[in-house]
């Protein structure tokens, strides 16, 4: 009957409903409070044909919502034939059992559909290297929870039975390939690092912030670069640099990164810290904000919390209030203005305010670099090497003391390296952008 249906279908992609659950503390969009996990799905590739709300205290513990709406979410799933039912919140594995078993099709949650996208969306060997780590760290627990429920059936008759050596198996299968996946990860991590530090000592810039913000959009008007640009969530899973030449002189270098989100999955964040941590040697960080959404404020607050997640959350930043073509109401855009003060209001897309980001970001990074004088022994290789990776060197002058001084521009977050080593730093607060 089923199988006689799908493939009368001329669609062939999967068909959703959609389910959330309004609790007392959650944060929704108050006009549509399925708009995001409906961007989800979209760009999940299922096609949306119902979806259903309740209004709990809590969520319930068996299958999240009450039975009631499980007979009604039943009813909508046969009248739409739906293939699967998304739930706009995270499942236990036995939430996912009980509601599959009551409605006959598939059930996932929001962290599937999020670990879905960025499966589809990896394009470099190293983000699909970090997407199935994180997928592996996922279901591990899952898997081990998926066993042990069953042997508590079998574990009655008092044997050790086959769930339990199927476990070991399984588990010992997903544990060796995580190590596998961690070991190749770091490969690529350490010749990215060489890499970072064979650059030339150009200050650094990354664009973070909320999924669909505008940063790849603003990446490409700043720098011509071609970054795909999607109206989809987490379109850019690849972190890419490019030069961003300044209008009234000199350059840095500008890099993209993945999209955050409201409770971006913790094996995800885990997985792509390496990643987000090209942003920690960025001198420099350029939050984006789509303006025009009601979000907004809520969305800035999503994405500190990852930030403070991977220690960034007190990096120099500055606040990019991007899609101000869009935003319907002026005094919204002086809201959030009022909010975060170091803040800069710009149309990506339009290419407006551009220039005047230009000029933030010079001024921000002349208070993030020091002009300064570093003394040190001539045989001290490690600290001379940094200093040659991370400070733009003018000049150096030895004296008969076997010590040199290095003359050079230097970053302030260098500063806590070179206390720690015990080096005299001597600075005169000259800028070297004016
Ligand atoms: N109206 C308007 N739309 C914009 C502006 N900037 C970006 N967009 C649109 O917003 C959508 C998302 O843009 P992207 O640049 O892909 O966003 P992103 O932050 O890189 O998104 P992810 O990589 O998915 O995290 C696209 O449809 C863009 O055309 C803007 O200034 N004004
Ligand atoms: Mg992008």
């Amino acid at each position: 009957m089923t199988e006689f249906k799908s493939t009368e279908r001329k669609d062939l992609r999967e068909r959703a409903i959609l389910v959330g659950i309004l609790l007392p503390d959650g944060r929704y969009n108050p006009e549509d409070p399925l708009d995001e996990i409906r961007g989800l799905a979209k760009t999940a590739g299922l096609v949306v044909v119902g979806s259903l709300l309740q209004k709990r205290q809590q969520v319930d513990i068996a299958t999240v919502v009450g039975s009631g709406k499980v007979e009604e979410l039943q009813g909508l799933c046969e009248a739409q034939e739906a293939d699967l039912v998304v739930v706009d919140h995270d499942l236990s594995p036995s939430q996912g059992r009980n509601l599959e078993k009551a409605l006959g099709v598939k059930v996932i949650d929001r962290t599937e559909v999020i670990l879905d996208i960025f499966a589809t969306h990896a394009q470099t060997n190293e983000a699909r290297l970090q997407v199935e780590l994180a997928q592996l760290d996922y279901s591990l627990p899952r898997l081990k929870r998926m066993w042990t429920h069953l042997s508590r059936y079998k574990g009655g008759i008092g044997v050790r039975g086959p769930g339990e050596k199927q476990l070991e198996t399984d588990r010992r299968l997903v544990e060796g390939r995580i190590q596998d996946l961690k070991a190749k990860l770091h490969k690529i991590q350490a010749r990215k690092e060489r890499e970072v530090a064979a650059r030339e000592a150009v200050p650094t810039v990354s664009l973070v912030g909320y999924t669909n913000a505008g940063k790849s959009t603003l990446m490409n008007a700043l720098t011509g670069a071609d970054v795909l640009i999607e109206d989809k969530l987490f379109a850019t899973l690849d972190t890419r640099t490019r030069r961003w030449p300044f209008a009234g002189g000199g350059h840095v270098l500008l890099s993209d990164t993945v999209g955050f989100i409201r409770d971006l999955p913790h094996s995800l964040v885990a997985s792509f810290k390496a990643t987000l941590e090209e942003a920690s040697q960025a001198d420099l960080l350029l939050h984006v904000v789509d303006a025009s959404s009601p979000e907004a404020e809520a969305q800035i607050q999503a994405v500190n919390s990852v930030l403070e997640e991977i220690g960034l959350l007190g990096h120099p930043t500055i606040l990019v209030l991007n899609k101000a073509d869009r935003v319907p109401d002026r005094s919204f855009l002086d809201v959030l203005r009022a909010h975060h003060d170091e803040s800069i209001v710009v149309s990506a897309a339009a290419g407006d305010g551009l220039d005047r980001l230009e000029q933030a970001v010079r001024e921000a990074l002349n208070e993030s670099a020091l002009d300064a004088e570093v003394e040190t022994a001539v045989g001290n290789g490690r600290v001379l090497s940094y200093l040659a990776q991370h400070a733009m060197i003018r000049g150096r002058r030895y004296s008969d003391d076997d010590r040199v001084t290095v003359d050079c521009r230097l970053p302030r977050r260098c500063l806590g390296y070179l206390a720690e080593h015990g080096v005299d730093v001597r600075t005169d607060g000259q800028r070297m952008y004016a």
